[in-house]
């Protein structure tokens, strides 16, 4: 508000609609009984001093009546606006929280009710309900109805991508309570920019149903009646007609002036809040039987030409209290194979595995209580992990209010506890911030707070220190360790950066065009690793004996999109030691010894031709 007065759009939108409220308010009070006064010696006389709009067919004075009519027309406006309003968003938000098939239904009539211009569905609908404010409510109300609808779906579908919303869903809350408290909060600010321009489109569209005879009845009136009483007259005294012509304007503007002050102030503010960032991970295999077994994953979406894989076929398990680490460059598939164990790969992608096992259950069947309390996330951008709109304290609560059916008290009791857990200072008065006032450090770890008010048997810490300077870069890895060995719990850590991998993990799974192509424990990591892939990210990690005057090593080429994988290995392309039969055949994740694998024809020979070595 204080922003939207600094513009003198925004001030002068301000007076003029405290100016109306107040005549809404007190002019019928002060001025009802002459505006209701007959005068049958002053039958429609023009303006004078003692009538300044004239008077109407029965002597009563038109400019008294126009400001006692300014209650009736805004509050009419006002009451249709609502009513618009609400159903729109009951509408707009109905396809979050009814199944699938029911939301088509609700979205495709919308769209259809989208086409229609507001004014024709206003008379279609003044027809329907018939002469009279009741019936002219009701029609602009439903008018207003299809467009509201249509935003509300539109800024849902925005806000329902962000991992806040992710992050809320795994914790179990329920469709009502995401869409109450986490959706809404977030889409009310134009939902509500949006509300005031439509209240001045209600109140011309209220005047011209009036004026045509179609809205507030005799001996009621409003702007519009007073308008069409005085345009009968119009060629021999302008002013009755203009009285409530120049108000309907007056008042249209206000609101209008005031919605886009507003839209400007939020358009500004939006600029300069960060975006939802995407979220990565990927993958690897081990024997059977783990806290997380995965066999076989796929994961695949509808492209324009049939079905693109970016996951084909991992095969993984994690131990309780293992440390893994993931590392692949973009677009491997480690953020949707970490998305696709979590349950929170979207419609239409398509989830498939041999075996999807967590705690000794199928993924499927392990309930939101179950996964939400013992299953962990840690997003890159933490920022968006959070409700802008909620205090850090309620946010993490929700998860023990939610599972664990604790008190409001107890809840937030246990939230100012699990900051204080993971070091952040003065927990009780940061329990009640909002997460801007945090650095992104803090952040993170208010993240991994969120996760140890359940039990966590896994964390699954997607780039978690990517935004973060070395300093708090470590702060958040030594964390993650603790909470590994304090908790027993594993950790799957996905980064790009291997030499993070190395320093903090036990394995490590390289991920390369959707597959799981090197498995080997992290200390034979820069002896050991075999894969032309894993050498060539080793070799891209400059140390203290890199040549600072040579240019930095890189691996050539760039890897392929899920749409475009060929026959054979997809690293043959940029492989300097392929031949004929890497680019025709993909070789399988073969194991070289125990606990390290890899998925190379060149690694594959050798191994036969030592153990053909070995039996001579
Ligand atoms: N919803 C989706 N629809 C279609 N394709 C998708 C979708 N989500 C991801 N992909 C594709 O899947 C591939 C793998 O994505 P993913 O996010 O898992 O990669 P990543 O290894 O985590 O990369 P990064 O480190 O850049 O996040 C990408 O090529 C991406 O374009």
């Amino acid at each position: 508000m204080r922003s939207a007065l600094r513009s003198p759009i925004g001030l002068a939108s301000v007076v003029l609609l405290g100016f109306l409220l107040a005549l809404a308010v007190f002019a019928p009070l002060l001025w009802g009984d002459r505006a209701a006064a007959i005068d049958t010696d002053a039958l429609q006389q023009g303006p004078s001093s003692a009538h300044l709009l004239g008077t109407d067919s029965l002597g009563r004075d038109i400019f008294y009546r126009v400001l006692v009519a300014t209650r009736l027309t805004i509050g009419l406006a006002l009451l249709a606006t609502v009513i618009g309003v609400v159903t729109g968003l009951l509408l707009g938000s109905a396809p979050t929280v009814l199944p699938r098939w029911a939301g088509r239904i609700v979205t495709s009539a919308v769209n259809i009710a989208v086409a229609f211009p507001g004014l024709l569905l206003a008379l279609f609908f003044a027809v329907i309900f018939g002469t009279g404010t009741v019936g002219a409510v009701l029609a602009i109300a439903f008018a207003i109805t299809p467009s509201f609808a249509r935003l509300t779906q539109t800024l849902t579908a925005s806000v329902s991508g962000r991992d806040f919303i992710a992050a809320a869903r795994v914790c179990g809350v329920g469709r009502f309570r995401l869409l109450l408290r986490h959706v809404l909060p977030n889409i009310a600010e134009p939902l509500v920019i949006n509300a005031t321009l439509a209240a001045g489109s209600a109140l011309t569209a209220f005047a011209g149903l009036s004026f045509l005879g179609i809205g507030v009845q005799a001996p009621s009136y409003d702007w519009g009646r007073l308008l069409g009483e005085g345009l009968n007259r119009i060629y021999v005294t302008p002013a009755p007609a203009l009285g409530p012509a120049v108000a309907v304007v007056l008042a249209g503007l206000a609101f209008n002036l005031f919605g886009e002050a507003a839209a400007s102030v939020a358009g500004h503010r939006q600029q300069s809040t960060p975006g939802p960032r995407p979220v990565n991970e990927a993958t690897v295999d081990t024997s059977e039987g783990g806290l997380l077994t995965v066999r076989n994953l796929r994961v695949a979406f509808p492209g324009n030409n049939g079905w693109i894989t970016p996951v084909r076929g991992v095969s993984f398990t994690v131990h309780n209290g293992e440390m893994i680490g993931v590392v692949g460059e973009s677009g491997s598939g480690k953020s949707l194979t970490a998305l696709a164990v979590s349950r929170l790969v979207e419609h239409p992608g398509v989830v498939t595995a041999d075996r999807l096992e967590f705690a000794g259950k199928p993924l499927r069947s392990t309930s939101d209580r179950e996964l939400g309390t013992s299953l962990a996330m840690v997003f890159q951008d933490p920022m968006t992990s959070f409700n802008p709109t909620r205090r850090i304290g309620r946010q993490i609560a929700e998860v023990s209010e939610v599972h664990q059916g604790m008190s409001r008290e107890a809840a937030f009791r246990k939230a100012v506890d699990r900051l204080r857990a993971v070091r952040i200072p003065e927990p009780e008065r940061k329990a009640r911030q909002y997460p801007h006032e945090f650095s992104g450090g803090m952040r993170q770890r208010v993240v991994i707070a969120m996760g140890l008010m359940g039990e966590p048997r896994l964390v699954i810490a997607d780039e978690p220190t990517t935004a973060l300077d070395v300093t708090v870069q470590r702060e958040v890895l030594r964390l993650l360790a603790r909470v590994r060995k304090e908790r027993s719990a594993a950790v799957l850590l996905i980064s790009h950066d291997i030499t993070v991998v190395a320093q903090t993990c036990d394995r490590v799974l390289v991920m390369y065009a959707g597959r799981i192509v090197e498995e080997l424990p992290t200390d034979e990591l820069f002896t050991s690793a075999r894969h032309p892939y894993t050498t060539a990210l080793l070799a891209a990690v400059p140390d203290m004996e890199t040549d600072r005057d040579a240019p930095l090593a890189v691996i050539p080429g760039r890897p392929p999109e899920p749409g475009e994988i060929e026959a054979g290995c997809p690293f043959a392309p940029r492989c300097p030691l392929a031949d004929e039969r890497c680019r025709s055949e993909e070789p399988e994740l073969t194991a070289l010894t125990d606990g390290h694998r890899v998925a190379c024809w060149r690694s594959e020979k050798e191994l036969m031709d030592a153990t053909a070595g070995g039996a001579a």
